[in-house]
């Protein structure tokens, strides 16, 4: 958690924090007093990929609230928001995972939450002043990526409806060049098993480039990746805003040949590289 501070005139510095966890487990934390007396604005950036820095920040904004003037504004900036993958009732009996996120989150009273890549509308619907960075505009850091696009050297691949409106972005951003087909995939809404995967236009002799918000075990594309090749498609890469890979790259051997991927879940130096995939982690 990286933690800034901004004075009147608008200088910027990182401020120190203690933080430590009781054998048990309990999350301590301390900032020193000294440090914020000239603190106008505060800026917390938490990549939040594990349930303990969710306790973590609810600590820090505490500890933060008990030793600034009620007017310090306390923003934050959350790439990856988790739990938005949860944004229905699927089947009843659920929680609905993004509102309970959300709540927790609007309950420490932040003047701004930044998220990216928001995985659908109802998250930013459910937190309180919020932005979020859409995927298109986080493309605009790959000089690589981007250069491919604009002379269509690559076609966009929607892996399912979900995906489709941020995809169009993509080639509208781009007048269009990008074509882009769409796949359809169903999945088992017990057990999240994929069940049928199919594309939905002709990709023979192409490159293509399926873009999405979260590689997670990686199945959805694992499976899109197979279908693409066997309807003959040559390169097939990903561009994955939040790049969980909670299985390894290793799965993809084989089939996805080249991986866009941003640092919102983990810091760029913490990305296992496969010789056999061509990584590129775009640094924010
Ligand atoms: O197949 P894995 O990588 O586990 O899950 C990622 C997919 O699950 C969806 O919700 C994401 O938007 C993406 O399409």
């Amino acid at each position: 958690m990286k933690v800034l501070s901004y004075d009147s005139a608008g200088n910027k510095s990182q401020l120190d924090y203690d933080n430590f966890s009781f054998s048990g487990g309990e999350e301590h934390i301390r900032f020193s007093p000294a440090s914020l007396l000239h603190t106008v604005k505060i800026e917390i950036f938490e990549r939040l990929n594990d349930s303990s820095k969710v306790i973590r920040l609810m600590m820090a904004v505490d500890a933060l609230r008990r030793i600034t003037a009620e007017s310090t504004a306390i923003e934050l900036v959350i790439p990856y928001f988790p739990y938005a993958r949860q944004d229905r009732v699927c089947v009843e009996g659920e929680a609905l995972g993004a509102a309970v996120m959300a709540n927790i989150i609007n309950s420490l009273n932040f003047s701004k939450v930044t998220i990216w890549d928001s995985h659908s509308d109802v998250s930013p619907a459910l937190i309180h002043r919020v932005t979020n960075i859409e995927q298109v505009a986080l493309l605009g850091r790959c000089e690589e990526l981007n250069k491919r696009l604009s002379v269509g050297e690559l076609t966009l691949i929607s892996p399912d409806a979900g995906a489709s409106k941020k995809t169009l972005k993509i080639s509208e951003k781009f007048n269009g060049v990008p074509e882009v087909i769409q796949a359809h995939k169903v999945r088992d809404l017990k057990t999240g098993d994929i069940i049928k995967t199919e594309v939905l236009g002709d990709v023979k002799g192409k490159n293509v480039l399926i873009a999405d918000d979260i590689c997670d075990g990686g199945r959805t594309f694992i499976e899109l990746a197979k279908v693409l090749k066997n309807e003959g498609a040559l390169e097939v890469s990903l561009f994955i805003t939040h790049g969980i890979f909670s299985k390894g790259l290793d799965v993809f051997e084989g089939l996805i040949d080249h991986i866009y991927t941003t640092d919102s879940f983990r810091p760029a130096n913490e990305f296992k590289s496969n010789s056999d995939i061509n990584l590129q982690i775009i640094e924010m």
